[in-house]
């Protein structure tokens, strides 16, 4: 089965267009105020109402509150959630809908026990760990850090890039690879050739 792919950061329809049209697998709209790629609730609404079919829509909320949550999915019942913050397993598990708990790895780390608070997610995301920063920092973490044997579907992120996305399948052999700066011309702008670059070489490795 070839990897997955997610593209994260899509501000408006024609990256989203484009990226479904190159291949994309999933797509990630970020509900953080402070992140250049933020995306209003009703312009991100508007873009998954337009998506085609068989492509998801990932909802990326930080340490976000319930009322913005709820009225994000509230809208379509297309959203998967990605939580990229400090959020419980009680609080991941309590929007009923599939959902992606981010972890993000330092050295040190023991990823397995990690990974076991959340029994309920669909997939577990790794991301580098920056301090103060909550992700989409473009930084790669060191991949021989995380166990063959993770009981979870695993997201592999972080400083993913069209030049080294096809290694890192190879040597992690993810469940899908997530990419945001990576596959930009300019913050909250995705460039198309990247883009299919990147999905063509993640679907190699
Ligand atoms: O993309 C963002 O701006 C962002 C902001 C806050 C939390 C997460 C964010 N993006 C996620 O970060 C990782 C890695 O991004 P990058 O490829 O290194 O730029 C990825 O999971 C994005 O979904």
């Amino acid at each position: 089965m070839s990897c997955r792919v997610k593209i994260c950061g899509i501000t408006n329809l024609a990256d989203a267009l484009s990226a479904c049209e190159a291949g994309a697998d999933a797509l990630g709209f970020v509900f953080y105020e402070k992140s250049p790629r933020y995306v209003s609730p009703d312009v991100a609404n508007d873009i998954v109402a337009q998506l085609p079919p068989f492509v998801v829509p990932v909802a990326l909320f930080v340490d976000a509150g319930k009322s913005l949550i709820e009225s994000v999915i509230g809208s379509s019942a297309r959203w998967m959630i990605q939580f990229h913050g400090h959020e419980t397993e009680a609080e991941c598990v309590s929007y009923q809908r599939h959902y992606m708990k981010a972890l993000r790895v330092k050295e040190g780390d023991d990823i397995a026990l990690n990974v076991s608070q959340y029994p309920s997610a669909s997939a577990i995301l790794l991301d580098a760990y920056k301090k103060g920063i909550p992700g989409g920092t473009g930084e790669t973490f060191n991949w021989s850090l995380i166990p063959s044997d993770l009981p979870k579907p695993i997201v592999l992120a972080g400083g993913l890039t069209p030049d080294n996305v096809t290694q890192a399948v190879t040597q992690v052999s993810p469940y899908a690879v997530d990419v945001s700066g990576g596959v930009e011309q300019s913050k909250g702008i995705k460039n198309n050739l990247k883009v299919t670059e990147f999905i063509t070489g993640a679907k190699r490795g």
